[in-house]
């Protein structure tokens, strides 16, 4: 079976205190244990962290239990937490409720230490497995980085905080000059090593928190820079490029440059671009790209960014 994380959190809302004594004792060995005897309390805890799993009381002084659910599972920060409800309601139609409140389980009181502490693990087990396959489907497996649907999911998710919030945003594509030839020389294996240390180079190059950094395919790899304008855009196009220059990876003896480096094409959406229209993330991508496709066929090893008919062009997607 699969085990929960060892240092789960657990948050037990429960306005009996014995019942809460009682839980504490059993959940002990799981990790760390929280508790609140209110729902205004357990919402205060609960933004000060999200904890991995709740277990929730129905009859809450201020609010029901089942609103309470409810509530968390209506917000995005909260709906992926796991609530158990216990209650000692055993009215028929009450399971149905729990279940349409968005619980994932109930507890019937009185409680028996044994079902509780077994209930508790399913859910933290479960809740770790479904993290890590998350994180799997997300990350790229050569290099460690983002992979391409989390970048695209990215990219959707900051192209509409940019129109909301009025603030720049950078699409950056950056492309290995002359890989095939690197491969051929070296062998594949050699050539993963160099992705790897590129991607590395990268990810160090992308240093504000919103910056996001994915392997788009092959010898491609992305970047998703919010807030960050066109002087911004080519200050770190033009860091990561001299990164992987600063690696020294001797080129194959026939590709046009010593040693290996990137093209790099970038698409800013300005305040005024993005008041101008709503802009696809397809649109922003193709613009990128296109300037990347300018930057090879300008001699590759250096940096475009896509003018404005460029992302004309691009609107008509
Ligand atoms: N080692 C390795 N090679 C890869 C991987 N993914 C793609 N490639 C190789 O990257 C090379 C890309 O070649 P091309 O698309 O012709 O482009 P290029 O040789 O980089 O030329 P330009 O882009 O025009 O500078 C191909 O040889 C692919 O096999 C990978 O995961 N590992």
């Amino acid at each position: 079976m699969i085990n929960s994380h060892p240092s789960s959190e657990v948050l037990i809302i429960d306005d009996d205190s014995s019942v809460i004594l009682g839980l504490k004792k059993v959940l002990s060995d799981i990790g760390r244990i929280k508790f609140a005897t209110s729902a205004e309390q357990a919402f205060e805890i609960i933004q000060e962290g999200p904890p991995d799993l709740i277990l929730l009381d129905v009859g809450l002084p201020d609010v029901s239990g089942l609103e309470v659910c409810a509530r968390l599972k209506s917000c995005e920060g909260t709906k992926k937490i796991p609530v158990i409800i216990i209650t000692s309601n055993s009215e028929s139609g009450f399971e149905e409720e729990v279940f349409a409140a968005g619980a994932v389980d109930y507890i019937s009181k009185p409680l028996k230490p044994a079902v509780v502490l077994a209930r508790t693990k399913i859910h933290l087990a479960y809740q770790t497995a479904l993290r890590a396959l998350v994180e799997l489907a997300h990350t790229d497996e050569l290099t460690g980085l983002e992979n391409r649907r989390s970048f695209d999911e990215r990219l959707e998710c900051e192209r509409k905080r940019a129109i909301r919030e009025g603030t720049p945003l950078t699409v950056m594509m950056m492309d290995v000059d002359e890989f095939k030839k690197y491969n051929d020389h070296y062998g594949h294996l050699k050539g993963d090593d160099c992705l790897k240390s590129i991607s590395l180079a990268t990810a160090r190059c992308c240093q504000r928190p919103g910056d996001f950094a994915a392997r788009f395919g092959g010898e491609e790899f992305a970047l998703i820079l919010p807030g960050t304008g066109a002087e911004g855009a080519q200050s770190v196009a033009e860091t990561i490029r001299e990164h992987v220059h600063q690696l020294l990876l001797p080129h194959a003896p026939n590709a046009s440059h010593t040693f290996v480096s990137l093209s790099v094409g970038s698409c800013t959406l300005t305040k005024e671009l993005l008041e101008r229209k709503e802009w696809s993330g397809l649109a922003i991508l193709q613009a990128a790209d296109n300037a990347l496709y300018e930057a090879k066929a300008n001699g590759r090893d250096c940096y475009r960014s896509a003018t404005l008919p460029d992302l004309s062009a691009a609107s008509l997607e």
